[in-house]
């Protein structure tokens, strides 16, 4: 197979509840019509980040797709890093809470569409405890209710929203953070602290709407209260979010340290408790193909 005229789809049998063969069965389609060749590789579990570089490596394809869960999709993006090849997402996961922060489409011909359109973008990555982050990390009641859900064993937005009101009555918040950066060292208490290279949380969330992910910054948002009237607000497109309730660091790399250990998430993969994190940030390491609306709202000559 040509490598310049050939797609790589790399897909989870087993995330979220969604069957696959109808992506395959698209894709499968999308590809011929585009005169393009198409490689599958299912995840098993076991190894996959190895054998999918070694597919990459050997028949460097065009664009590489992927359908599956956040864990999945970020497998994928990490095996992509540093190289020209795109990265086109058919969110089938669970929560899905990078394909809503890149406003990934609800239809699967859609977005198929999208995973395979010009609209391509680089964007910066996180590395945060030297582990990649496509979306956003946390320390406090979000990482516990990522915890929870995770335990709870109810997948999908629900077995979030059951998750939520027994997480705030049980948390152990607010937390104190000191976090530095090269502007000096502050002083912070929260009830949760979120380190975000992103616009939205995965339930759509408008919590950082600044936030570009081709700027070679990233946010340290530390969160005061659980006040509602605010939070209710973070479902606007260009939410005004008070100081009082949320206080926001813009900076290329930070060290927080907390004085008791405190939940600790990453894309929403609970990795238990901590009280040292360090991030930074690599300027745009990862194509992706995303929707025209993200394109425009991150286009350079947007930027100040
Ligand atoms: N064939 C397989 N059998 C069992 N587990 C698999 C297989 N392929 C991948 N996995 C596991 O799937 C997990 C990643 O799942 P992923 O995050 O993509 O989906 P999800 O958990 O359903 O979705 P979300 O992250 O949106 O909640 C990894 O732990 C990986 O080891």
């Amino acid at each position: 197979m040509k490598s310049e005229n050939y797609i790589l789809l790399v897909v989870n049998p087993i995330s979220g509840d969604s069957e696959k063969e109808s992506i395959i069965a698209s894709v499968t389609e999308a590809a011929a019509k585009r005169n393009q060749g198409l490689k599958i590789y299912k995840t098993t579990g076991d190894g996959d980040s190895a054998a999918i570089k070694s597919i990459i490596k050997k028949n460097r394809p065009e664009r590489v797709l992927v359908a599956g869960g956040d864990g999945t999709i970020s497998l994928v993006s990490e095996c992509l890093l540093n190289t020209e090849i795109c990265l086109g997402i058919i969110p089938a996961g669970s929560a899905n809470g990078i394909a809503v922060n890149f406003g990934i489409p609800e239809t699967m011909t859609e977005q198929i569409e999208v995973a395979l359109s010009n609209c391509t973008i680089k964007i910066d990555t996180l590395f945060i405890n030297e582990k990649m982050c496509l979306h956003i990390a946390d320390l406090g009641i979000n990482a516990e209710l990522v915890k929870n859900y995770e335990d709870s064993g109810i997948r999908g937005k629900l077995g979030y929203f059951l998750q939520s009101i027994p997480t705030i009555f049980n948390s152990d918040s607010p937390f104190h953070f000191t976090i530095e950066t090269e502007k000096g060292t502050v002083e912070k208490t929260g009830i949760l602290l979120a380190i975000a290279n992103a616009n939205k949380f995965g339930t759509g969330a408008n919590i950082n709407p600044d936030g570009k992910i081709n700027d070679g910054k990233f946010e340290v948002l530390v969160f005061k209260n659980l006040d509602f009237i605010e939070i209710f607000k973070t479902i606007q497109e260009k939410p005004e979010l008070s100081s009082d309730f949320v206080e926001i660091i813009s900076t290329e790399k930070v060290m927080i340290s907390t004085r008791k250990k405190v939940p600790f998430q990453i894309d929403g993969e609970y990795l238990g408790e901590t009280d040292k994190v360090t991030a930074r940030i690599e300027k745009e390491n990862l194509t992706m193909a995303v929707p025209e609306l993200f394109c425009k709202f991150h286009a350079k000559e947007n930027m100040l």
